[in-house]
Parts: C-alpha cells; structure tokens; sequence
C-alpha cells in the first residue's frame, strides 16, 4: 500500500488522494471437489495480480497474461466494474483510476477466475478506503468483510472463500450472512489441474442442472461430502471413494465431453478426480506418485502440479 501525501490515519479525506495505491495478490480456486457442490473450495497456487492506483482523472485498465485481448478494458471490465461500485457504494468515488492486472488464472475454465476478479477488487477497494481513513463497518475483520461482500457479489460463497481464506474451505449462509470454515489440507495431497483449451461459462453450466434430485442421490452425496472432509485433512487414501457425488457431474457432461471421457479414464485408473467447478478443467486430489500417472493418462491437457495455497487474498 503507498499512501499518498494528504491521506490521514484514523481521519476521513473528502476523495480518495492521487496517488494512492494497493496491491493485490489473488489466489485460483477450485469449487464442489466433488459432492461439496456450492459449499467446498480449495485454493491453488496459481495467482492473478492487481494494482490499483488514484490518477488524476479517467480509467484505465491494462491486463497482462490471461484474458488480454477478450475482456474489455473499460467500465465493463469485471475488475473494474468492482472497484468502482465499492466506491460510489462508500460514497468515495475516485477522481481517476488506473489498473495493472497481471493474470495467471485461466478463464472460463472452472478455476474461480471470476469470484477471484472480484476477490481482489473488493480488497483493493477496502485497502484504498481504509487508506483514506474512511469508517470501516463495525464487527468482524478486513477479511471477514472482504469475503461477505464478494459472495453477496458472486451469489455463492464457494469460490469466495477459498480465494478469500485459502485452504480447503467450507462456507454456508445463514440468516442472510456468509459464513465459512478453513481446513488445512493434509500434506501428502498434491493437487493436479487438467485444463482444456475449450471454455464453458458457468452459467452455461449451472443452465444444465435439474431442479430436483432424488433422495437417494442427495443422501448419496451427503454422506460422501461428511467422508470428503475427513478423507482430504486426514485420510487422504479414502479419496477416491469421497470425491463421488450424483448431483452435477453427470447432469454437466454433455456439455463437456472430453472432460468426462478423461474423468472416467482416470476413475477407472482409481484417481481421485472431479470436475473444478463448474469445469470443463479437472482436479485430481493426487498424492505422491500418482502426479506421474496423471500426466500421463493426460497427454495432450495442460497438465499444472500446483501446491494449495494457505494464505488466500493478500493486500498491501
Ligand atoms: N481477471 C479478470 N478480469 C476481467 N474479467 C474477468 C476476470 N476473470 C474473469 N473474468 C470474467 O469472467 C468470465 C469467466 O467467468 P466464469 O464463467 O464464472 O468462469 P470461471 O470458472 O473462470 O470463474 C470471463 O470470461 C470474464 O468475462
Ligand atoms: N458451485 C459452482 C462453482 C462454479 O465455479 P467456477 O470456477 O466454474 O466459476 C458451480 O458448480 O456452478
């Protein structure tokens, strides 16, 4: 965080100063992990990054890596979009804004790019506010905040709260209020990400889900989500069978077909592997040797050993 002459600790400015600045590191996130539909995320070392400064007038975006060349650069780019209703909404819109977005995080392909997009701006509007002297709402901390704002933006807190916490999250709503738990996951599980070259939005994705289910599949996957817990902090060996699930995965494939040929090939090879998110990329919950064993059932997918991440959003 640079702060800018003008700027006063503890007391309010009129408009956020020229010259202030944040930086914002964000973390992928992989959503369901399986029957954890809407509930579980995990954290992956694989980052966006963000700096967002005050400039005299106008926006300004620049994106480096993934996205640039698709996402808009102006009011519409999601980034900014964010920024900006994070301050009018505080009631402390910038005079100008310039933003750098440095992107590792692929798009489109069930890897939280955009609950992270959102992540990272609502931080970076709460870093630059708190900067400013701006009140901060009572109770809970910066993160706390963070996180109840990006999942009132997302509609669902799975990704925001790995992205938020890192780990291995659970997250509910209660009473209208976000709510979520971090686990550490055990060390002998190493993540592997398949990622296709093909994108699928996910609300293309979430288009493809029944209304209902029946009963037997939603006790089905409930108990397996209770063993999913247990299986990734503290048994990893139990997670082919917790990682099963007969609410989304099936009912999706046809939307993803290659995903699904490549998941029964690795499930037949007894591979812990789910669709991430809403897909069309896999994770494997690997552990040890079994990486090797994925890469090459997987030739021809961007195949990414990636560690998770335990520190989730960070600003400063
Ligand atoms: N860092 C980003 N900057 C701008 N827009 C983004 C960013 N990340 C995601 N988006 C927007 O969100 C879309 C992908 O969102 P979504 O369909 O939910 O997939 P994902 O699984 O990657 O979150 C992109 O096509 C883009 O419009
Ligand atoms: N629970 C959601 C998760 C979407 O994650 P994303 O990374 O694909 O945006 C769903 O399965 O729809």
């Amino acid at each position: 965080m640079t702060a800018a002459p003008g700027a006063r600790a503890g007391g309010a400015v009129a408009a956020l100063p020229v010259g202030l600045a944040v930086d914002v590191t964000v973390p992928a996130t992989s959503a369901n992990l399986g029957p954890g539909f809407d509930a579980f995320g995990l954290a992956l070392a694989l980052h966006d990054t963000l700096r967002v400064e005050v400039v005299p007038a106008g926006l300004e975006v620049l994106v480096e890596g993934e996205g640039a060349g698709t996402v808009p650069l102006d009011e519409r780019h999601l980034v900014a979009r964010t920024v900006l209703a994070e301050l009018a909404a505080a009631g402390m819109p910038a005079p100008g804004l310039k933003l750098l977005c440095r992107n590792d995080i692929p798009h489109g392909r069930g890897l939280g790019s955009s609950a992270a997009a959102v992540v990272s701006a609502v931080a970076a509007a709460q870093a630059l506010l708190a900067a400013a002297g701006f009140p901060q709402d009572a109770g809970g901390t910066a993160r706390d905040r963070v996180l109840a704002e990006a999942a009132r933006l997302e509609g669902h807190p799975d990704n925001a709260a790995p992205a938020v916490l890192g780990g291995f999250t659970l997250a509910w709503c209660t009473a209208g209020a976000v709510r979520a738990v971090r686990l550490d996951v055990h060390p002998d599980v190493r993540p592997v990400l398949l990622v296709p070259q093909e994108e699928l939005a996910t609300s293309r994705a979430r288009a493809l889900l029944p209304e209902t289910i029946p009963h037997t599949d939603a006790a089905f996957t409930a108990g397996r989500a209770g063993l999913l817990v247990h299986a990734l902090t503290a048994a990893p060996h139990l997670l082919a069978e917790a990682t099963e699930e007969r609410l989304h995965q099936a009912q999706r494939a046809p939307a993803m077909p290659a995903t699904a040929a490549l998941m029964a090939a690795l499930r037949e090879r007894g591979l812990p592997v789910v669709v991430s998110g809403a897909g069309p990329s896999l994770l494997v919950l690997a552990r040890g040797a079994e990486r090797a064993v994925v890469a090459e059932a997987a030739a021809g997918w961007r195949c990414l050993q990636l560690d998770v991440d335990t520190a989730g959003v960070q600003w400063g």
